[in-house]
C-alpha cells in the first residue's frame, strides 16, 4: 500500500479524495491538510462534511495539519484539492520537497513540463515528468489534471480528433453547483434560475483542450492549432457538468454511422492495464434523445464515464453533441486518482 496525503482535504474536492479513497487497493490515507483555519483540529471539527455517506470513523479524529512538506514526510505523494490562491506557492514547495503532487488545481496546468493528464487520451505526457527540476534529484514533481469542463470536452473530441482532425468548435456548457465548491454559488443566484458567466472558466477551454490533444515529440509537445468558442453557464443541477458542441472537423465523416464507428472503434490506450478506477466502458453513446441527463447518469460506472447524445451531423460545421460527466469526480478527485494509478503502473509513484 502506498500512503498519500491530502492537501486541502477539508475542501469539496478534499471531501471527494477522502470518499472514493476509501478501501482502495493501492492507496491509503496518511495525513490530511488544510489552511490554518483547520490546522491542529480534528477532521469532523475542521470540515463541513457535504457527501452523502457516513464520514469514515477513522478519518473524523485525524488531525488536520498545515500544508507544509515537512508535515508530510511519511506519504509517498500527496492528492492536492488546494484552493488555486494557493496551490501555486504550496505544490512547488512539496515537489521541491521532493513529495510528488497529483494536482487539481489550475496552477501549473500551462507549464510546459507538466502533464495536464487523462490517461485514456495522453498517457505518453506522463514522459514530461523527466523534464522537470522542482527537486534536484527528481524524486518531486507535479501532474495535473484538466478542469472539469475541459474533461468531458476532451473525452468526446479525441475519436474525432483521432478520425477526422478538427479545425473549429463552439460550445456551451451547463455547469453543475458543485463545481463552485461549497458554499459556492447563493441560492438565491442559482434556484430556478440560469447564470450565464463563469469568471475565469472560457478562457482556459481552449488552451487545456488543446494541450491535452497535443503530441509528445522527444521533451515538448506539439500543439494542434484549432479555435474554441466557449461559452460557460452555471445551472441548478447538483453535479455533471453538460457541454452542448458544434464541431468543424478538417474530413468529416460520409454519414451517422461513420461518426458513431469512431467512438465505438476508439481503442482506450490504458483499458489493459487493470486501473482500479477505469470505466469498464468508456464511452457510452445514448440514442435515446432525451439523454444523457446529469440528474440520471452522472454517478455511473463510479462516476468515471463519459456520457455522449445528441450525436448528429449538424446543419452549421460538421457535428454536433452533447457530452456530460460527473465534474467532481470524473472531473476533479476521481480523474487525479485514475492518474495516480497510471503513474504507479508506470513505475513513477511507488
Ligand atoms: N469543485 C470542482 O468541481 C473542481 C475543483 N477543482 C479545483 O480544486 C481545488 C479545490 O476546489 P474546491 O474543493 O471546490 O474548493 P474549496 O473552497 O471547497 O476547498 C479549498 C481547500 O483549500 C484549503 N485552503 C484554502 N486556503 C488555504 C491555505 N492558505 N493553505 C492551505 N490550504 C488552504 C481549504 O482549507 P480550509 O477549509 O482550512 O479553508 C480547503 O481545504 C480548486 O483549485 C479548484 O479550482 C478542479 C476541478 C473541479
Ligand atoms: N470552475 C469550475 C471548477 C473549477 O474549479 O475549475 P478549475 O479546476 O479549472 O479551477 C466550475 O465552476 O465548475
Amino acid at each position: 500500500m502506498m500512503k498519500v496525503g491530502i492537501l486541502g482535504a477539508t475542501g469539496a474536492v478534499g471531501q471527494k479524495f477522502i470518499r472514493l479513497l476509501q478501501g482502495h487497493p493501492w492507496f491509503e490515507i496518511e495525513a490530511l491538510g488544510a489552511s490554518e483555519r483547520s490546522a491542529g483540529k480534528k477532521y469532523k471539527d475542521a470540515a463541513n462534511w457535504i457527501e452523502d455517506v457516513v464520514l469514515p470513523e477513522h478519518i473524523k479524529d485525524t488531525i488536520v495539519k498545515n500544508c507544509e512538506p515537512g508535515e508530510f514526510s511519511n506519504v509517498d505523494f500527496v492528492f492536492s484539492g488546494l484552493d488555486s490562491s494557493v496551490a501555486g506557492d504550496i505544490e512547488k514547495a512539496f515537489a521541491e520537497a521532493g513529495i510528488p503532487v497529483i494536482s487539481n488545481a489550475k496552477n501549473y496546468r500551462q507549464d510546459p513540463t507538466v502533464p495536464l493528464l487523462i490517461p485514456e487520451i495522453n498517457p505518453d505526457h506522463t514522459d514530461l515528468i523527466k523534464t522537470q527540476s522542482f527537486s534536484k534529484d527528481g524524486k518531486g514533481w507535479i501532474v495535473t489534471n484538466p478542469n472539469c469542463v475541459a474533461v468531458p470536452l476532451s473525452l468526446a473530441l479525441k475519436p474525432l480528433f483521432d478520425s477526422f482532425g478538427i479545425e473549429a468548435l463552439i460550445l456551451t456548457t451547463m455547469q453543475a453547483v458543485s463545481g463552485a465548491g461549497y458554499p459556492g454559488v447563493a441560492s438565491l443566484d442559482i434556484l430556478g434560475n440560469v447564470v450565464p458567466f463563469i469568471s475565469g472558466e472560457e478562457p482556459k477551454v481552449g488552451p487545456e483542450t488543446r494541450k491535452l490533444l497535443s503530441t509528445l515529440n522527444e521533451d515538448s509537445l506539439s500543439l494542434p492549432d484549432f479555435d474554441v468558442q466557449a461559452t460557460a453557464t452555471r445551472v441548478p443541477s447538483i453535479n455533471g457538468h453538460m457541454i452542448s458542441a458544434t464541431v468543424k472537423l478538417e474530413n468529416p465523416p460520409a454519414d451517422l454511422e461513420e461518426l458513431k464507428k469512431a467512438y465505438q472503434n476508439y481503442r482506450n490506450p490504458v483499458a489493459e492495464l487493470g486501473l482500479p478506477f477505469s470505466p469498464k466502458a468508456l464511452y457510452n453513446l445514448h440514442d435515446n434523445e432525451y439523454y444523457p441527463q446529469p440528474r440520471l447518469h452522472a454517478d455511473w460506472e463510479n462516476g468515471m464515464q463519459l456520457h455522449l447524445g445528441r450525436l448528429r451531423k449538424a446543419d452549421v460545421f460538421d457535428v454536433s453533441f452533447v457530452a456530460m460527466a460527473h465534474n467532481t469526480i470524473r472531473g476533479a478527485a476521481g480523474g487525479a486518482i485514475l492518474n495516480a494509478e497510471l503513474l504507479t503502473k508506470k513505475g513513477y509513484l511507488k
